[in-house]
């Protein structure tokens, strides 16, 4: 099979906090990964591990120190989050960050629809507009299709958490961050949430990073799995090989590494 370029290379990345003051303290360590498109990757580690921190460095909201981040093999480590948001979007654990509260579902996944997009919306587009949004929510089979006009602070956090995916892929990112979307849901709605992720990710062939703590799910979903720890790549593994991996093997690499 011929290896194509990687979508996003990040090659020696340093990030720091507190940048040239006596307690800079290096987050990422030297770290390398290449992303692949159409990679599903789910992303694991220990607590304080920098998995976060990984996230916050590609998206541009904490500076690469040193090293190179390569956006189809260009250095954009000096671009902003806006500029990074072009073909990047989140989704956050909590799930009051990723919608506007006082907005409605449609409301809000009409300004997702638009992000980026210099002319305002035409009238006559709004009907069809509304039949996209009844056609997506739907398809999340959590009852948020019936909530089209109800403002968000309303729903109920898988609802919430739904729509904030939703969102984050309505406009077909380049590469979709997800950092325990599911996290802070009962397992149901966690289980629930996730099956659509997968279906979603899987139809439409979506490049994507998953923050986990579920074992179960990093070895369920995903094309590759990924190790972080101390602020390196320690684990790298992808096909075959990850669907072979077991609980156990996963649990014997956090005893090395704890
Ligand atoms: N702004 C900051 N200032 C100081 N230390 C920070 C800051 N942000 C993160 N850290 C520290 O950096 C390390 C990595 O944090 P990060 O949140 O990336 O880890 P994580 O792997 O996502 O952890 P978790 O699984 O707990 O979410 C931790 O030790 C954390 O305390």
């Amino acid at each position: 099979m011929v290896q194509n370029k990687p979508l996003l290379s990040l090659k020696e990345v340093v990030a720091y906090v507190n940048p040239n003051t006596p307690a800079q303290t290096a987050l990422l360590n030297q770290l390398n990964l290449e992303i692949f498109e159409g990679d599903f990757i789910t992303v694991i580690g220990p607590n304080g591990a920098g998995k976060s921190t990984l996230f916050n460095t590609i998206a541009g909201s904490i500076p690469v120190g040193s090293g190179q981040l390569l956006h189809h093999g260009r250095n954009i480590a000096k671009e902003n989050v806006v500029k990074r948001s072009q073909f990047i979007s989140r989704v956050f654990q909590d799930p009051k960050m990723g919608t506007a509260p006082r907005m409605t579902v449609a409301e809000n996944l009409n300004l997702a629809a638009k992000r980026g997009d210099s002319r305002t919306l035409k009238l006559r587009g709004l009907k069809k507009k509304r039949q996209l949004f009844k056609k997506l929510t739907a398809s999340m089979n959590n009852g948020l299709a019936d909530k089209l006009d109800v403002a968000t602070e309303n729903l109920s956090g898988g609802q919430r958490q739904a729509l904030s995916f939703l969102m984050a892929i309505i406009k077909r990112p380049e590469l979709l961050l997800l950092d325990e979307h599911t996290a802070a849901l009962d397992p149901k709605t966690s289980a629930q949430l996730m099956e659509q992720t997968n279906r979603n990710i899987t139809e439409q062939k979506l490049t994507c990073l998953m923050i986990t703590h579920r074992m179960d799910d990093a070895l369920k979903y995903g094309n590759r799995l990924v190790v972080l720890d101390k602020g390196k790549i320690t684990f790298d593994v992808s096909g075959e090989q990850k669907k072979k991996l077991t609980k156990e093997d996963l649990l014997a690499l956090f005893s090395e590494i704890e």
